[in-house]
């Protein structure tokens, strides 16, 4: 552009190409401009994403009726934090895995299930909602577990009284379904204790070479969460007697079985924390696991005899729409039925009962349900030499 004398613009006025030319111009330009503004973005987040400092992973212990959080950190002590208004509490459950921001004070993100043996190894109920009063029969069982696990757990003072030493731990023995975790859960639910639960074969199957880590850990959880209850599931899959020790396996087994026993001997019986143990297999089991101060006192969970059955039936019968139904012919009819067996029966019917286009359940379907199960029972029995 020129200016003339008088300090006009006297350029002529550009002619249609070049206007066109220019507009597109601009237009590239413009485009241009927005492109690299997106990429100046991009690069400002990932810069922003590199210098942030890390996430601290913790595990949940326990979601406060405040809307706090109590959690584990990996490394240091438990933190009272905060949750983020972006997290699913409902995914807060005890035990799960979470991101801490970098300063270790809210939970920002709920974690994928990482594969954590230690998160995966246990579960942890904090105070089961189940009673004694979901329990079919086991009186004379219920009796003895209240007394040698639940009162010193709720009522310490009165042993220390007294100067009776109640025992650390209790092993629970008998077929399987009869009811061994359910009175284990059952009882924690009655003194409000946690309930952390580790199925003993898993450390050999699942979490090789990480089994006697796993174990300390249940302790230190159940100590920081006391009152608590340890329930062992399959306890002779590392407490069995052992003849020899050629391979690597029967180490491994051998050196989570030790930690055990030195947990046990390790705590003091009044402390808040008492271990449960369940077999179906008592007789393979050492006899060190046995020893006083360790589970020095063992309880039979038999099959259900007829009265057991009615109580077991009437339990799982509860929320069901029954019309003429006699549930004390049935429970004559179950004779070696376990608990686990009774509940498929009940369940069995109501399906019976649906598939009748009924909409409640009667005698007739109990019985086509009895059949039903039986004939499980009878299968299971040729394949594993056991039932359900
Ligand atoms: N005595 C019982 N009263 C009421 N329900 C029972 C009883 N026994 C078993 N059941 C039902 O069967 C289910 C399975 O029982 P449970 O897991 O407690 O048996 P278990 O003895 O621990 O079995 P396993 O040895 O196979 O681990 C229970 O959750 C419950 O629904």
């Amino acid at each position: 552009m020129s200016l003339s004398e008088s300090g006009k613009n006297t350029r002529e006025k550009p002619d249609d190409d070049e206007l066109s030319l220019l507009r597109e111009k601009v237009r590239y330009l413009t485009q241009l401009n927005m492109n690299l503004e997106k990429d100046l973005e991009f690069y400002k987040q990932e810069l922003n994403k590199l210098l942030e400092p890390p996430y601290i992973e913790a595990m949940v212990l326990e979601v406060l009726s405040d809307g706090r959080a109590v959690v584990k950190s990996s490394t240091g002590p438990n933190l009272v934090v905060r949750i983020a208004s972006n997290v699913d509490i409902d995914k807060l459950r005890p035990g799960a895995s979470v991101a801490l921001n970098n300063k270790g004070s809210t939970i920002v993100e709920v974690l994928p299930s990482i594969h954590d043996p230690l998160v995966e190894a246990m579960e942890i109920e904090e105070r089961p909602s189940i009673t004694f009063k979901d329990v079919g029969g086991l009186e004379e069982q219920i009796r003895e577990i209240y007394e040698v696990v639940g009162l010193p757990l709720i009522k310490p003072q009165l042993f220390d009284e007294i100067g009776v030493e109640p025992p650390k731990g209790v092993l629970l023995y008998g077929p399987p379904g009869t009811g061994k975790t359910l009175v284990a859960r059952a009882l924690a639910g009655e003194v409000k204790a946690t309930f952390i639960r580790v199925v003993a074969s898993q450390f050999v199957n699942k979490f090789i070479g990480e089994g006697a880590r796993i174990v300390r850990e249940v302790f230190r959880l159940a100590k920081e969460k006391k009152p608590s209850i340890i329930f062992i599931d399959e306890i002779d899959a590392i407490g069995s007697r052992r003849v020899d020790m050629g391979t690597s396996g029967d180490r491994e087994v051998q050196r989570t079985m030790l930690q055990l026993l030195a947990e046990m001997d390790g705590f003091d019986p009044l402390e808040g924390v008492k271990v449960v143990a369940a077999t179906n297999r008592i007789d393979l089991l050492d006899p060190a696991l046995l020893r006083p101060g360790r589970f020095d006192r063992i309880i039979e969970i038999p099959l259900p005899d007829k009265k057991g059955r009615l109580e077991i039936l009437k339990i799982h019968t509860r929320n069901m729409k029954l019309k003429d139904v006699d549930l004390e012919e049935i429970a004559s009819m179950t004779e070696g039925f376990s608990g686990a067996e009774l509940k498929a029966v009940a369940t069995e019917a109501g399906f019976f009962a649906i598939r009748d286009g009924k909409n409640y359940v009667s005698q007739e379907h109990f019985i086509k349900a009895v059949d039903k199960v039986r004939n499980r029972m009878e299968k299971r029995k040729q394949i594993f030499g056991t039932h359900i």
